[in-house]
């Protein structure tokens, strides 16, 4: 992994009513089906299926069924036994598009704070840019908020938000000491560059009231998650950061900041389960613009293009 990032990032196409990828898209792992829309394996088991019915009388047939659904409850009752769960939506998502998700995580910006070589130009660009990407996040997660007060069928989800958006507080805070650190003006003087203006406006597309709270949630989840990925691999046994980037590393990749994305894992799985195809795969596609508006945040911050 390289330089190159974007040149393995996959162009994803959201309209309202359909979700399409562009036939170039490298991500998605399509099964190959058969002229009438199914898989060889399903064929299989049709055509499996018509034999067995030829040469099996009724009442085996019944004798079968019986069995088989003796099998499920006997699996289900298995499952309750070891509390072992089916792996969540979200877990799935990670291992299919596994690439681009390491190139969210492991960005070679990221890297070169891990291993110290870091060119620290390239850090005060990150956090002026950055500073003008979380005050557009505020009002995303107020929306998402909303959305939650309207949607959500658990009411705790408002208050693992809320905590969030608190934290956001703390956090603006938090860049204004750190860019004074570093000499760093913010707000008046910085223009925020294309990537970031490409983010921004994404953010703001999915404030649209007619997004989803499962579709909002699940990039909420995805944009604090590869911020909490990239610092704790910095902060890891073995990393060389430097020590006066440690406290930024803290701010994302601390346990407690581990825990609340957690949470908005456990409430994005939960919706995602519960959703219709439609949704989930609006919210697939969400997932991955994410990922790849991550991507060019790493790339413009090191001063790519
Ligand atoms: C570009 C980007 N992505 C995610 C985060 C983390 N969330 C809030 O701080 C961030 N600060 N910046």
């Amino acid at each position: 992994m390289q330089s190159s990032c974007i040149a393995w990032s996959p162009r994803v196409v959201i309209s309202r009513e359909k979700v399409q990828w562009a036939p170039h898209s490298s991500f998605l792992i399509l099964e190959p089906t058969t002229q009438n829309g199914q898989t060889p394996l399903d064929e299989l088991s049709l055509i499996q299926n018509r034999t067995e019915q030829n040469r099996q009388s009724a009442e085996e047939e019944d004798y079968e069924q019986k069995s088989m659904e003796k099998e499920e409850e006997e699996k289900e009752k298995e499952k309750g036994k070891t509390g072992v769960e089916d792996e969540g939506v979200i877990d799935t998502w990670l291992r299919k598009h596994r690439l681009l998700y390491v190139g969210a995580t492991r960005h070679p910006f990221i890297l070169g704070i891990s291993d110290g070589t870091i060119d620290i130009f390239g850090f005060k660009r990150w956090l002026g840019q950055d500073y003008i990407f979380v005050r557009a996040f505020v009002p995303f997660v107020a929306s998402v908020i909303l959305k939650a007060w309207k949607e959500s069928d658990d009411s705790s989800d408002m208050e693992v938000i809320l905590g969030g958006m608190a934290a956001l507080n703390d956090e603006l805070e938090w860049f204004k000491k750190e860019a004074f650190k570093w000499g760093v003006k913010l707000s008046e003087i910085i223009v925020p560059q294309k990537q970031n203006k490409d983010y921004c406006r994404f953010l703001e597309s999915l404030m649209n009231l007619d997004v989803e709270y499962t579709v909002a949630i699940t990039a909420f989840w995805a944009i604090e998650a590869v911020y909490q990925e990239s610092f704790a691999f910095c902060l890891a046994a073995g990393s060389r950061t430097p020590p006066e980037l440690k406290d930024t590393c803290q701010r994302w990749g601390n346990e407690e900041f581990g825990k609340y994305c957690s949470s908005l894992k456990n409430i994005a799985d939960r919706r995602l389960k519960k959703a219709s195809d439609d949704e989930r795969k609006k919210a697939e596609v969400t997932l991955l613009s994410v990922l790849e508006h991550e991507v060019e945040f790493w790339n413009m911050s090191r001063g790519g293009t």
